[in-house]
């Protein structure tokens, strides 16, 4: 493959796509392979539908030669294209991975950044091998700074992403228990999400740390420039106040950026927000701005969001659940102020051999607090001591929801992705 080539193609159209249900007019369209289809079969439909372009990698499928491209593998082609889109690109790039609240943190840099710069950052969850390139080449030359998610569940699999964004900044949120089935141990986690700490030590990076976990200072060793945030000896100091549901940070020191009255439910999103105030105001934000941009975002798609349902509050924390999300959610919901406390938790996935051990354990958890009612739902919660209700699915859950008929209530619903709790609620 000449990657000078589908450069120029991609120059003149600067728009990518994997998916023919997605494509829109001149878009180039990559045909990559997956667990149900071929997107070769796709790539002379995609061509018929309006793409400008379409790169295959089976023999059989170039049928359009003046506007196809055959390469050994589209993949690599997709990836090869964004490294080099890449190194055309002379702006800061800014990394984020951890095991909690990637998403959360990149949309509350790209809120604060966007008061002060043109920012782009990664849309949605598209974190893996296909998003992180499909990210980049999303960059338009105006843009200033990008913000880059990288999510894993294996070794190496961020190391192999640097290798295409090159970042020159980066954050790890923090180092949790999740994806274990791939990662071993927490330890494995550690050394994985350690690789965007290893690429910026060996190029002169900048990475934005939290204080308050020493863990991460330990492993930022040796690299060039560290920026600290945190609850105290830090850069860029902040205190979570929490009169309601809803976090409220005052930032403190020098700094003007002052009280940010969020939309977040969970002093867990402190160093989420921290994170957002540290970048801005290092790129120069101004920081007058910075509170009221953190203060606008409201987290949608199942991310903790806080929803009222008659008299009752729902916390909808359904997206994702590992051992160390679903601690941190179990004792902020200890915390709020209630008159009846719900919980209805789903199972924990990808946890391998960990898993009932997990799930015991978060079981201790709750047994440490009083609450009105207790439902497990599903998966290894069939299989351990608990003195809770046991629901086989949500859809259970939901119609057992509905019969309680509670009333002022305060209700948690959180479970891994494929245990789909926010359907508690649907009916
Ligand atoms: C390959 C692909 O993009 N698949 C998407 C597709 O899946 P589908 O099941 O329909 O088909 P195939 O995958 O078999 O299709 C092969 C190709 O054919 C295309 N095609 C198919 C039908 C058709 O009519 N026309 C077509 O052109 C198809 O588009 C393929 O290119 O559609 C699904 C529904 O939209 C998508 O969900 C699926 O996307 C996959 C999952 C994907 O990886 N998408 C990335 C762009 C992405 O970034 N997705 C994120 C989720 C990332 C994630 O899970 N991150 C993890 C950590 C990373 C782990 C990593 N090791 C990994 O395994 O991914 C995290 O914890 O955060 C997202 O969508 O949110
Ligand atoms: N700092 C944090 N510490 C612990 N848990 C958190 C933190 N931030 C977010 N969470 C939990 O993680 C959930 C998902 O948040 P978010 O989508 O931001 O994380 P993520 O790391 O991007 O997840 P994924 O890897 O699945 O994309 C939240 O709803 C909340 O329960
Ligand atoms: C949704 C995906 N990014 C993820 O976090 N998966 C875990 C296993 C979950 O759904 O909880």
């Amino acid at each position: 493959m000449n990657i000078e080539q589908l450069y120029s193609i991609y120059e003149q159209h600067r728009s990518v796509q994997t998916d023919t249900r997605k494509l829109k007019a001149n878009d180039i369209f990559f045909a990559l392979k997956g667990g149900n289809f071929n997107g070769n079969e796709f790539a002379a439909k995609a061509l018929e539908m309006g793409a400008a372009f379409a790169v295959v990698d089976e023999a059989a499928y170039f049928t359009v030669p003046d506007k196809m491209m055959l390469v050994d593998d589209a993949l690599t082609a997709l990836q090869q294209l964004a490294l080099h889109h890449r190194r055309q690109l002379n702006i800061p790039f800014l990394a984020i991975t951890g095991t909690n609240g990637k998403t959360t943190t990149k949309e509350l840099i790209n809120a604060a950044l966007s008061a002060g710069l043109k920012t782009y950052a990664t849309a949605g969850n598209l974190n893996n091998h296909i998003g992180v390139p499909l990210t980049i080449l999303s960059i338009l030359p105006d843009v200033e700074i990008a913000v880059i998610e990288m999510g894993a569940n294996h070794q190496l699999e961020i190391a192999a992403y640097c290798q295409i964004a090159l970042p020159t900044h980066g954050i790890i949120t923090n180092i949790g228990k999740a994806h274990l089935e791939g990662f071993g141990s927490e330890e494995g986690v550690k050394k994985a999400k350690g690789e965007l700490y290893d690429f910026l030590r060996d190029n002169n990076g900048t990475v934005f740390v939290c204080n308050d976990y020493g863990y991460l200072l330990d492993m930022a060793k040796g690299i060039p420039h560290i920026i600290t945030y945190g609850s105290s000896d830090a850069d860029y100091v902040g205190e979570a106040l929490a009169d309601s549901a809803f976090l409220a940070v005052e930032v403190r020191g020098n700094s003007q950026v002052g009280f940010i009255q969020t939309q977040l439910v969970g002093a867990y999103n402190f160093p989420n927000v921290m994170a957002a105030v540290a970048v801005a105001t290092y790129f120069q934000v101004p920081e007058k701005d910075i509170a009221p941009a953190i203060a606008h975002y409201a987290p949608s798609n199942n991310r903790s969001q806080v929803i009222r349902q008659g008299s009752n509050t729902i916390i909808m924390d359904a997206y994702n659940a590992n051992p160390s999300s679903m601690r941190a959610a179990i004792e902020n919901f200890a915390g709020i102020q209630a008159p009846k406390k719900i919980l209805l938790l789903g199972a924990m996935m990808e946890l391998g051999a960990d898993s009932l051990k997990e799930h015991q354990e978060l079981v201790h958890l709750l047994e440490r607090t009083h609450w009105d009612a207790v439902v497990l739902v599903g998966g290894d919660f069939k299989k351990v001591n608990h003195p809770y209700i046991f629901l086989e699915n949500a859809a259970e859950a939901g119609k057992w929801l509905q019969q309680q008929q509670y009333q002022d209530a305060y209700i948690l619903i959180k479970g891994s992705r494929t245990t789909g709790m926010e359907k508690v609620i649907a009916g």
